[in-house]
């Protein structure tokens, strides 16, 4: 809760304390201040005929002694110095027949006051849980929606959404997101759209519709959205997916349509859902029912993106961290058919987030916020805030004027260990990283008829340290033994760079040999392309009790056969990485010369790649 959640509270606590002394003090004063004895010392006192006059007020009773009375002690029982005049007491709560009887016999004055204290003072009582209910319903929905005051100058969106209209201060531009000068390229188009649609459509762009914003939590997806309304000055309506079907069944859908309805209201405008994934799975995927509300409000998302007229101006961002279990159809054309691409940011762009993160903080003039970008791999543009929050707090507890190298250092070290994935990397890490990924890199680059490199990174990311991305040229139907024993090399390539330059073995190829052993089952099994098996073809199942895996199913065959298949799989990877030993030994200078640029720029594309090894385009 922010601040601004906790000021009508701090209101109604200091209103609660206020009646109380208020109440307090009319209490008193019906009270006449006397001294408080007990109910049968009164008693004691009416039989003495020593009582004035007494005034009853609900169950208590106040009133005179007509001779002054020694207090006594209630603790000891022994007398006090101070005699007493006034006094109250509280009637019991079993009734006292004769009481009146007595109060008359002895003469004794009696006034009756009523109970009500104050008009007033009896409203407010009465209106006090009240205020209560409506004050806490009301800090229920303002914590439901996450408004700042500021956040709520452009009204309520019914769906729950937050609403942002243009011209506030807390006005966010493509200047505030720090790099992803890629993302920000591909949604320029948007921009212009929404800046003025009527001249986009002359001039004859092709209205879009649907963007989804595809990259890791903490990437600024968010950010990025929320930049792309600013820059083109239109309203920009944010909601969670999982918001839609938070609270009852049959609301998510009615949620949506609130939502493009005020979207269309507002136009030109930006309706912008995190997390997509929660209400876009692939349908019918759940086991069981209780996935209709779900489905419900897919359904309802689809059947509003098709209804778009090109004259409504509204588009619609999605962002998600698994593209790859959303349903088909939303990813249809005229849905969200155009996908951006975010990824963990490089050292340089992590120094522009550092930059953005600090402008108003105070900064000793010694720091470089290179080094720390530099020593960060693997953090996102959130940790980075994270982390000069963190530097942050720690200057001002050590009540130093500026943040230091130091403050921020440590500051690394928390939001580090604070984090679940492991983005610690030593430099020596990194350079074996590095040497892995070259080799891979080089291998795929000098041995013919490989997929072309798209890029590789040292920059971790899920599990793997770095990663080498191949694209193929076009789609394959048919591969040849050749192809795949090159790619047996290519993958192999990164373990064998490991093996010659450090004379040792890390974890780091793991993924890389069970992807090698696959295929090589598969090329020896399936496809016939052992000379001496030739063209059999085996299913290998589970694990064969004795030789470590069961050959079944398919075909049954003797052991021999099982080992023989063995020993060919062995044959072809052996191959294979021959090959690749035989490319990094004969080119030990370009594998040296990509792990530098890999550990001075972290991710080297295509180009990149080429230019580094002095190759021709299209190699
Ligand atoms: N490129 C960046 N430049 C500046 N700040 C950034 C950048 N990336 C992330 N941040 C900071 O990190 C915060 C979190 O980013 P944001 O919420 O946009 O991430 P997200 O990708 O939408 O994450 P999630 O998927 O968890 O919603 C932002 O508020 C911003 O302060
Ligand atoms: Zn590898």
């Amino acid at each position: 809760m922010g601040q601004s959640v906790w000021k009508p509270l701090i209101l109604v606590f200091v209103l609660i304390i206020v009646f109380n002394f208020v109440y307090g003090y009319f209490a008193r004063q019906t009270a006449e201040g006397g001294v408080s004895i007990s109910y049968s010392r009164f008693k004691d006192e009416l039989a003495a005929d020593n009582i004035k006059k007494i005034s009853l007020k609900g169950n208590s009773i106040s009133g005179e002694f007509r001779n002054k009375v020694p207090l006594t002690d209630s603790a000891s029982g022994k007398p006090v110095v101070r005699d007493i005049t006034q006094f109250t007491t509280i009637k019991p709560a079993i009734e006292d027949p004769s009481l009146m009887a007595d109060l008359q016999s002895k003469k004794v004055d009696v006034t009756a006051v009523t109970t009500e204290v104050s008009p007033l003072l009896s409203g407010l009582l009465y209106l006090l849980p009240w205020i209560l209910i409506i004050g806490v319903w009301w800090l229920a929905m303002r914590g439901m929606r996450g408004q700042s005051p500021g956040a709520m100058m452009g009204g309520f969106a019914k769906s729950g959404a937050q609403m942002y209209t243009p011209g506030e201060k807390s006005r966010v531009t493509f200047d505030d997101v720090a790099g992803m000068e890629n993302a920000k390229l591909e949604l320029r188009e948007i921009v212009d759209y929404l800046r003025d649609p009527k001249k986009f459509q002359q001039i004859g762009g092709k209205v879009p519709k649907g963007v989804l914003l595809v990259g890791p939590p903490g990437t600024g997806k968010t950010l990025l959205a929320r930049a792309v309304a600013g820059e083109a000055g239109v309203t920009f309506l944010s909601i969670t997916a999982s918001q839609f079907i938070e609270m009852f069944v049959g609301v998510g859908a009615g949620r949506v349509r609130d939502l493009f309805a005020t979207a269309k209201k507002s136009a030109p405008s930006i309706i912008f859902i995190d997390e997509i994934d929660a209400v876009g799975r692939s349908r019918g995927a759940g086991l069981g029912g209780g996935h209709d509300e779900r489905e419900q409000t897919l359904n309802q998302l689809l059947s509003e993106m098709d209804g778009f007229d090109p004259h409504d101006e509204v588009i619609v961002m999605a962002a998600t961290n698994r593209p790859d279990v959303l349903d088909a159809a939303l990813l249809r054309p005229g849905r969200f058919d155009r996908h951006v691409v975010i990824d963990r940011p490089d050292w340089r762009d992590r120094e522009k987030i550092l930059q953005v993160h600090t402008r108003k903080i105070p900064m000793d003039k010694d720091v470089s916020l290179a080094v720390i970008a530099r020593g960060t791999p693997g953090m996102t543009g959130a940790d980075l805030e994270n982390l000069v929050n963190e530097a942050a707090i720690l200057a001002a507890r050590e009540n130093s004027s500026t943040v230091t190298m130091e403050h921020l250092e440590r500051a690394k070290d928390k939001v580090l260990m604070g984090g679940e994935r492991k983005m610690y990397i030593t430099d020596q890490e990194k350079r074996i990283t590095a040497y892995h990924e070259a080799g891979h890199t080089l291998v795929a680059k000098l041995l013919p008829g490989t997929d072309p490199v798209h890029k590789v990174t040292i920059i971790p990311r899920g599990q793997a340290l770095g990663v080498t991305q191949q694209l193929p040229e076009d789609d394959r139907y048919h591969y040849s033994k050749t192809y795949l024993v090159n790619r047996l090399s290519v993958a192999l390539g990164g373990r064998v760079a490991e093996r010659l330059v450090f004379g040792d073995l890390s974890t780091g190829a793991q993924n890389d040999l069970k992807m090698v052993n696959d295929l090589a089952e598969k090329m020896v099994c399936q496809w016939g392309m052992s000379d001496k098996i030739g063209a059999m073809t085996f299913r290998r199942g589970e694990e064969h009790p004795f030789l470590g895996r069961k050959l079944a199913e398919e075909k049954t065959f003797s052991e021999q056969m099982a080992w023989l298949i063995d020993q060919e799989i062995a044959v072809v990877i052996k191959e294979a990485e021959a090959k690749a030993e035989e490319i990094i030994t004969g080119n030990r200078d370009k594998l040296d010369i990509l792990v530098e640029a890999l550990i001075e720029e972290e991710t080297l594309d295509g180009k990149r790649i080429n230019g580094l090894l002095g190759l021709a385009e299209r190699q």
